[in-house]
């Protein structure tokens, strides 16, 4: 059973520390939206649709401890909370996803008392937790025709159970190809500087007994042009309604060397992760982060002191190098402006 990294129970939400992991398996407790922004910003909690659980439990959390006389006070308040929560991190849509249907979920139940409202907002930050794994069960089953048996597949970053409700996205697929009998082994990414692939998808593949071979990040191409990969499936934080897709830093490279091996490159994602609003990949902000993360791993520095760093979190990969979207509602190709407008207007 893979790892759900977000559990509520009683007016608590665990997770994991996910700075910790592999090495130690510590789970921190919330029980107030400060905490769980804190959370977010520091990567405790990471992964586009993970944010998104998190920022709903935060957001009623919040909505718990607001004292208001009406729903306007309550909505004014609840409005901050969510601003709060939506200042931790820009790229990943789903959180500004997840906090938009929890107001929305406030106004459209503002004829009741607002104890009913605080409890309908928690019920709802649970419902989007539960849906989110079974998303990405849908979206395995989609994406893992995809996946011929005996594939040797190369992954960059976290996009699993960690990264998620449960099950993951595109390890959600590479999961749901084993559960369908395929023999697979992956190549994970190590993907600096924050190393989750190294941290996090080895340690989660390995638990769950799937195959797999850490690679440095500049090892991806020597591999590729030996033929030992065949094919590439990634995660993403946002996708632009042209297919451009925003996912973490590394991936843009990846997605090239793919092309000039002839190698497909997937990439999953539930719908909630496509913004339709942003014409292309270009309007998608990129989190810049703290230049430790490039110049130190754990507390040991690796650079010298007064150099220049860059530390963008995430790169755009232009929707031509992308051979296929996995979604809950059906894989799109193509041209995506299209291919993916006729699965946001699918119903689920
Ligand atoms: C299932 S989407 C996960 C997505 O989020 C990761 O970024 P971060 O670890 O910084 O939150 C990465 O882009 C993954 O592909």
């Amino acid at each position: 059973m893979s790892i759900k990294p977000i559990q509520y129970h009683d007016g608590i939400c665990r997770m994991i520390d996910q700075r910790l992991l592999p090495t130690e398996e510590v789970w921190l407790e919330y029980t107030d939206y400060q905490g769980v922004a804190e959370a977010i910003q520091t990567m405790v909690v990471r992964g586009a649709p993970a944010i998104g659980v998190a920022a709903a439990f935060g957001a009623a959390f919040g909505a718990r401890d607001i004292a208001a006389d009406d729903f306007a006070g309550f909505a004014a308040q609840l409005e901050k909370v969510c601003s709060v929560l939506a200042a931790t991190r820009p790229t990943a849509v789903n959180l500004f996803w997840a906090l938009e249907r929890m107001q929305r979920i406030a106004k459209e139940h503002c004829q009741q008392p607002l104890a009913e409202i605080k409890e309908r907002l928690l019920q709802e930050a649970l419902n989007i937790a539960a849906e989110d794994e079974q998303i990405n069960r849908t979206m395995g089953a989609n994406g893992a025709p995809l996946i011929a048996d005996g594939s040797r597949i190369l992954t960059h970053c976290n996009a699993g159970a960690l990264a998620t409700g449960g099950y993951g996205t595109a390890l959600g697929v590479i999961r749901a190809a084993v559960e369908s009998g395929k023999k697979v082994m992956v190549y994970a990414d190590e993907t600096r500087p924050f190393l989750q692939g190294s941290r996090l998808t080895a340690w989660e593949l390995h638990r769950d007994g799937i195959p797999v071979t850490l690679i440095c990040d500049n090892m991806a191409g020597a591999l590729m042009n030996q033929g030992k990969i065949d094919c590439v499936i990634v995660g993403a934080d946002r996708i632009a309604a042209n297919g451009d897709v925003a996912n973490k830093i590394g991936t843009y490279t990846v997605a090239v060397l793919a092309k000039e091996h002839n190698l497909p490159f997937y990439v999953a994602a539930p719908i909630s992760t496509i913004d339709p609003a942003l014409a292309d990949g270009s309007m998608i902000p990129i989190e810049e982060r703290d230049e430790a993360e490039v110049t130190h791993c754990a507390k040991t520095r690796l650079a010298p002191e007064g150099i220049g760093v860059r530390n963008p979190a995430f790169d755009v990969t232009p929707a031509r190098l992308v051979s296929a979207i996995i979604t809950e509602r059906g894989v799109a190709r193509g041209d995506y402006r299209t291919s993916l407008a006729e699965l946001l207007a699918k119903q689920d």
